[in-house]
């Protein structure tokens, strides 16, 4: 269980996070909703390490990790699919998912099954470059790397960005196949609203660095979250 209390985070003066809460379980799917510049991945950096947080604690699995290194995170399990991907364009396929190896025991470094079955396009282009890829297949080999880290938490920044529905169907597929899994939790930053209704067991909504609705995922039939998140 990762459990976010009441943060703070400030870029400078200007603050982005203001008493943010959230909770994520293995086994389900938390979603971040809220429009443009709310703080939704300045929330997700503060969980992977990323920004420091100036107030509130961030804990997984009872420990304490709100002042612990990215790398220290990425030990404990917790894995981030950035927004914009950020692979590394000159490195193969092969070598950005051996990226994901960096947390793991010698005995692990090995890319799980579940990459090539969940994506079967990484497993034909191996030896391509990363750069080489379109949009929707670097998000596939971005997601790949996070599971290649075998996560406990995986955290993922709007995923959907820019890509092709196709790639989206099968993203949610593996987000759905993830879940079933039962032992990963997953935090979801959306913007696209059908996505996140079909995926959501919990939600929250960002406004201005903080949380003005939150609840289970039937709730987000309420057309008032749809409102505040409409752009
Ligand atoms: N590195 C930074 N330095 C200064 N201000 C920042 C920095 N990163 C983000 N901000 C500001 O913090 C606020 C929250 O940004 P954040 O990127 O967390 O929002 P977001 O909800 O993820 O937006 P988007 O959907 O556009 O990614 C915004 O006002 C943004 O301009």
């Amino acid at each position: 269980m990762l459990e976010v209390q009441d943060v703070n985070l400030f870029y400078g003066a200007a603050q982005a996070l203001r008493g943010v809460s959230l909770k994520a379980e293995p086994g389900k799917v938390t979603c971040v909703l809220g429009r443009n510049g709310v703080g939704k991945t300045s929330l997700m950096r503060a969980i992977v390490g990323q920004a420091p947080v100036a107030k509130g604690s961030i804990r997984f699995n009872g420990e304490d990790i709100t002042t612990m290194a990215p790398s220290e995170r990425a030990r404990r399990g917790i894995a981030f699919v950035p927004q914009g991907r950020e692979i590394f364009p000159l490195l193969t396929v092969a070598e950005n998912l051996q990226t994901g190896f960096a947390p793991l025991k010698r005995a692990d470094r090995f890319i799980p099954d579940d990459v090539f079955s969940l994506f079967p396009v990484l497993d034909s282009m191996m030896r391509r470059r990363g750069g080489d890829l379109s949009g929707g297949q670097q998000q596939q080999l971005a997601i790949g790397r996070a599971l290649t880290m075998r996560p406990k938490v995986l955290v993922l920044d709007e995923p959907t960005e820019g890509i092709q529905p196709s790639i989206i169907k099968d993203i949610g597929n593996a987000i759905r196949y993830l879940r079933s899994k039962g032992d990963i939790a997953i935090v979801l930053v959306e913007q696209y609203f059908d996505f996140a209704k079909e995926l959501a067991d919990h939600f929250i909504v960002m406004e201005r660095g903080a949380v003005v609705m939150s609840g289970d995922g039937a709730a987000l039939e309420d057309p008032d979250v749809r409102n505040r998140i409409a752009v």
